[in-house]
């Protein structure tokens, strides 16, 4: 299925019935009292995280997104019925963003989260209400009120802890094969993979995380080279980066250049994914002979003047890959316990639970 992450809706709540003018006549009453009902409040529309749903690619069929008016009012003192709900499904990590004003009005990460959308108009008054010692026959109700209508950006954000990056061809996706079920297209061509996929890492009971394979970037991605830098935004609620690197490319180029052109790429996009912890996984060790392994690996490493930590792997023959899901497990468990820590220290600190929000 084709994987879609940005959509553009149109939500528009039903309108408020009309309260209704209405005198009470009956065969012996010839002039009874006002009885016209109030009218129904319009439908209000939703929208609902629904882990069924991977993409939002169902909007590109549908655009637009009614809920019912709500009835006039009657005589007799009836009241108008409520219009119904309409309720929209998106998938679990979509934000949601008001383009009229470009302000995010919500984000939906738990399976059956909802987030009004669009308010319903209120019901108009019928003319039982404007009845008084002056004016016992009312010829007076109000017209129910307009239901909300909006514009609605929706962004797909996928939900992962770990990030992969690189160029294409690294080896970004064998490496997911590798420690996940997860089983991505593998190719010697760059851009193999063209939409992002979720892997879980399960190292034992309650003790997982998960990863997120992304297209490939290339030096100018940020100005729309390759498929370009949109796929970093499936980044952004990552805590760690793993940044995958060909330790030995075969066209000779300089590796160290190389990281640098992938972090030039991510500041354009988000200066704040670079303050981001990343680790160097060096990949393809199984091209170079043994005993130069290891020394290539340093030089690179001390050339960038790295000092995060760094892996030096072979996705393809699963060496080391399962040590450094094992370090990524243990950073999330002593980072949990940090934060735990710093809360209890300062329960009303804001900027601790803004930290905390971020794990
Ligand atoms: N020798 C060797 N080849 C590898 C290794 N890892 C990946 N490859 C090969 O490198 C090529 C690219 O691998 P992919 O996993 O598709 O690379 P990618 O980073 O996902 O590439 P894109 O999806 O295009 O961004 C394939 O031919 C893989 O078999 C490795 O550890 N050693
Ligand atoms: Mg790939």
């Amino acid at each position: 299925m084709k994987f879609v992450d940005e959509a553009i809706i149109k939500v528009l709540a039903g309108d408020g019935g009309n309260g209704c003018i209405s005198f009470r006549r009956e065969k012996f009453i010839p002039f009874g009292g006002p009885d016209g009902g109030d009218g129904g409040g319009g439908g209000s529309v939703w929208l609902i995280a629904d882990e069924g749903l991977n993409t939002l690619i169902d909007f590109r069929h549908q655009r637009s997104f009614k809920a019912q008016r709500g009835q006039n009012g009657m005589g007799s003192q009836m009241y108008g019925k409520g219009g119904d709900d309409t309720v929209v499904r998106v998938p679990v990590g979509t934000v949601i963003t008001n383009v009229d004003t470009d302000e995010t009005i919500g984000d939906l990460t738990v399976h059956g989260q909802r987030l009004l959308v669009a308010l319903g108009g209120k019901g108009g008054l019928g003319n039982i209400h404007f009845k008084s010692s002056v004016n016992r026959a009312p010829r007076k109700s109000t017209p129910g009120t307009p239901g909300e209508v909006r514009e609605l950006k929706l962004e797909l954000k996928l939900l992962a802890d770990v990030g992969l990056l690189g160029f294409p061809n690294a080896g970004k996706s064998t490496f997911i094969r590798a420690v996940s079920a997860a089983t991505p297209r593998v190719a010697d061509y760059p851009f193999t993979t063209l939409h992002p996929n979720l892997g879980v890492v399960s190292l034992g009971t309650d003790q997982s995380f998960v990863i997120a394979d992304i297209p490939g970037l290339i030096e100018g991605a940020a100005d729309g080279a390759g498929l370009g830098i949109q796929f970093l935004r499936h980044l952004a609620r990552t805590s760690l980066l793993l940044h995958l690197v060909d330790v030995a490319p075969l066209d000779g180029a300089d590796v160290a250049e190389q990281v640098r052109a992938i972090e030039h790429e991510l500041s354009k996009f988000d200066a704040e994914l670079l303050d981001r912890p990343r680790w160097l996984v060096l990949n393809k060790a199984d091209v170079l002979p043994e005993e130069e392994r290891q020394a290539v690996a340093e030089d690179i490493v001390k050339r960038l003047g790295w000092t995060q930590p760094w892996f030096l792997v072979s996705a393809i023959a699963r060496e080391n890959t399962m040590e450094v899901c094992q370090k990524v497990q243990r950073f999330f468990v002593s980072q949990r316990a940090e934060h735990a820590g710093r809360t209890e220290m300062h329960p009303g600190d804001v900027r601790m639970r803004g930290d905390g929000e971020s794990i």
